[in-house]
């Protein structure tokens, strides 16, 4: 022990005595010269040195679009499933299916995991927005106001590089989308004009699912049937080149069940739904970032396209009535001069490219005698569904959802006038209600006088009228209404 103490002892002293030497003898240029030529190979050599390589993954994106990295989402789903047992500190939050707890790793808190066999090291680092810290590479704050960006840093032996490349961040990703796919919460997006982020996620909670929705069983079938080969699709789709997207169009009267179909589908597919609002936007850049912001699997959707087109129609009209420097402030749709709807959804088309795949886009209307044939070309709104008035088999589904039979006395005079009626079924939901005390022979018999009203009612259409003359004849009445002046129908 003294004999290698001395030795130091020895060391330290010629260190010193060549400092002095070195300050007093070489001049200040020289010195200067020689600590900036050392400074710039440090790095270097502490990296040939350092035998640890290590990989950042940014929780967003650096681009100016600051979108949100998912490998950044695998790798906490993974880490939270996998190695919270070496964590000191960790956070919780309500798992993705609303029951159970979801843990993670608090900020700077390193865990350790094994990649065949040898270690590798997970550290989820927070850094401040400025940081000069070499680690944080471009890494900016998704909203407004958010000082503090985060990151996870993977640090692995160099002679494993490899594997970790090739084989161990594969399987991250495979077992991290695993397990967002067993918790995922669906969600339901609106969009806004502040901060950076356009779209505002809540929880999705809508009840309606396909078991709920009363349609004919064979058209229901065969949407399901439709979905489901979309959701397989994506070899189908990159081998013969169309984009992995799929357009429905929904119509019908109000209240046949075109906004529960959407819930119904999103339940269906699991997808988010991104509902969104074009009389809001006002820039086309913005439409461009919204659509550009939506996320895989997932509904677009635009409901009510009619009143849009004529919201578009109107507000033309207007132009005429605003003044040069007020232009800018107008909606995206004034910012061209020949304004359509079918222009927009070519806009749309384009941007499909851009985004990736998995996208269903719905578009809803009342009023499909009015929409512009472009619009709703195959291709682009690949299926039509028309949602019609309740018929006898879509009444069956309504009474085993709302009184949980599935036969009675009442239910032949019901088949009979619901084929002499127009009901829609939110009219026949609404009567079968239980209010009150009510029971099911009670609301069947209100049922059957609500038809027997509507019979009368309707006395002047012809009951053999198929459902789309019907819903036809019905359109005509909206428009002799709307040209009267009430305009809120056709906007509602
Ligand atoms: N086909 C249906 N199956 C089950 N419930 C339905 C159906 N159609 C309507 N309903 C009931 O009526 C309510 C209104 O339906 P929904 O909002 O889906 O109609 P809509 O066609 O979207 O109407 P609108 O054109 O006015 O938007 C629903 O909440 C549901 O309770
Ligand atoms: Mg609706």
């Amino acid at each position: 022990m003294a004999p290698s103490m001395e030795k130091w002892v020895g060391f330290g002293s010629a260190m010193a005595g060549f400092a002095l030497l070195w300050s007093k003898l070489i001049p200040d240029h020289v010195q200067e010269e020689a600590t900036n030529i050392m400074s710039s190979w440090s790095p270097m050599v502490a990296a040939y040195f350092n035998p640890y390589e290590q990989i950042t993954i940014a929780e967003y994106s650096d681009d100016e679009q600051f979108r949100r990295n998912k490998l950044f989402d695998l790798v906490s789903a993974y880490l939270s499933s996998r190695c919270m047992g070496g964590a000191r500190k960790l956070n919780a939050v309500l798992a993705g299916d609303g029951v159970g707890t979801q843990f993670g790793l608090d900020d700077n808190q390193e865990v350790v995991d094994r990649c065949h066999g040898t270690r590798v090291w997970w550290n989820l680092c927070k850094a401040s927005k400025n940081s000069n810290s070499s680690t944080v590479i471009n890494v900016y704050p998704p909203e407004e106001g958010e000082a503090e960006t985060r990151h996870y840093r993977l640090v692995f032996h160099k002679r494993h590089r490899k594997l970790v490349q090739d084989s161990y961040l594969p399987d991250v990703i495979k077992q991290g989308s695993e397990l967002i796919a067993k918790t995922r919460r669906r969600r339901l997006f609106t969009h806004h004009a502040r901060g950076k982020s356009l779209w505002t996620a809540i929880p999705w909670k809508h009840p309606a699912t396909f078991d709920t929705l009363a349609m004919d069983p064979t058209k229901k079938n065969e949407i399901m049937d439709d979905l489901m080969a979309f959701r397989k699709g994506k070899s189908y789709h990159s081998k013969v080149g169309k984009a992995w997207k799929r357009g429905y169009l929904l119509y019908g009267p109000p209240g046949t069940g075109k906004s529960s179909m959407i819930s119904a589908m999103a339940d269906f597919l699991g997808y988010d739904v991104y509902d969104l609002d074009l009389t809001t936007v006002t820039r086309n850049t913005d439409l461009r970032k919204l659509f550009l912001e939506t996320t895989e699997q997932s509904i677009i959707v635009i409901e009510d396209i009619h009143a849009i087109e004529d919201d578009i129609t109107t507000r033309l009209k207007d132009k005429k009535a605003v003044k040069g420097d007020k232009l800018h402030q107008l909606p995206f749709l004034y910012a061209k001069d020949k304004v359509t709807l079918s222009g927009l959804l070519s806009f749309i088309d384009g941007l499909w490219s851009a985004c990736g795949g998995e996208r269903i886009i719905v578009l809803t209307t009342n009023h499909l005698d009015q929409l512009d044939p472009a619009l709703i070309r195959r291709g682009r709104m690949d299926k039509h569904v028309e949602m019609s008035y309740c018929r006898f088999e879509a009444f069956k589904v309504l009474a085993n959802n709302y009184l949980g039979i599935t036969e009675h006395p009442l239910f032949g005079a019901i088949q009979r006038l619901l084929y002499e009626t127009n009901t829609t079924p939110a009219d026949v939901a609404h009567s079968l209600m239980p209010r009150g005390k009510r029971n099911a022979d009670e609301c069947l018999t209100g049922l059957v006088q609500t038809l027997k009203k509507a019979r009368m009612e309707s006395a002047g259409t012809p009951p053999s009228m198929s459902p789309v003359k019907r819903s036809t004849k019905y359109n005509l009445r909206q428009k002799k209404r709307a040209r009267q002046g009430n305009r809120n129908i056709i906007c509602s």
